[in-house]
């Protein structure tokens, strides 16, 4: 068989504009917290190998605590995260090359409606071109504004698209990027941004609107119907 992948999955982030008293993360969707929902997803995918669960220190023992309810025994590694982001997927990628496995793909802990179609033609454009997104074309007009609010530019629609996650790519390119971003004191807000940076292409892989980052309280609601709809 063809070697899988393995999955950094982030969720040590505060939530800070779902305004929540608890972490988004661990928001209740049918009884069941939002990131065993999305681990759960990669956890029932044959080519997902391991997962690195990145979390806050302090969360630990209760995650660890799901791992045993649920039966994830695909998570191998729970790792304590950082301050962004990036920290965070870096400290999940140190803990997946030490599984020797070829391909990584970084996913949001609060995106938990994920296909897994879409995670396999990601996997596959990964294992194509070396590093690959999954994306939506952006439905409104797009524009550019000033400080002063004032518009200065309106991009052409045709060429913009939402960045999502699963992002794949050959770990050894997504480690260098992350290292070189890190020497040079650069934040992304995604992990293609840093290997753009280096000059290597990543392919955009056509996603869904339905997989969406749990960001603002509205997208609670929508996640309550979505996941009733779907049950
Ligand atoms: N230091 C951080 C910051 C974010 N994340 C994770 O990255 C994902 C996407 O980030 P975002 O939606 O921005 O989450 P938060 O940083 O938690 O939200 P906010 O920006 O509103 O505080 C989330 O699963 C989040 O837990 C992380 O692991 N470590
Ligand atoms: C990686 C990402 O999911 C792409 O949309 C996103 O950038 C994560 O965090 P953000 O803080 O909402 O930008």
């Amino acid at each position: 068989m063809e070697q899988g992948f393995g999955v950094v999955i982030v969720a040590a982030g505060r939530g800070t504009r779902m305004g929540t008293e608890e972490s988004k993360q661990y928001l209740r969707l049918m009884d069941k917290p939002v990131i065993v929902h999305t681990v759960e997803r990669f956890q029932a995918m044959p080519e997902c190998e391991t997962i690195a669960w990145v979390t806050s220190a302090q969360d630990m023992p209760r995650c660890a605590g799901w791992v045993r309810e649920y039966g994830l025994d695909k998570v191998r590694d729970l790792v304590a995260g950082g301050g962004e982001r990036q920290h965070s997927v870096y400290a999940g990628l140190q803990a997946l090359k030490a599984r020797g496995l070829d391909y990584v793909l970084i996913h949001d802990g609060v995106r938990p409606f994920v296909d897994p179609g879409k995670v396999r033609t990601c996997f596959a454009a990964a294992r194509k071109h070396g590093a690959s997104v999954l994306a939506v074309p952006v439905k409104d007009t797009i524009k550019q504004v000033n400080g002063d609010g004032v518009i200065t530019a309106t991009p052409d629609r045709r060429s913009l698209w939402a960045i999502q996650t699963p992002q794949a790519f050959r770990l050894s390119v997504c480690m260098s990027a992350h290292e070189q971003a890190e020497r040079e004191e650069i934040i992304g807000t995604d992990d293609a941004m840093l290997v753009e940076r280096m000059g290597v292409p990543v392919h955009v892989v056509e996603g869904d609107y339905t997989n969406i980052k749990l960001t603002t309280p509205d997208d609670l609601d929508w996640a309550a119907w979505w996941m009733s709809r779907n049950q």
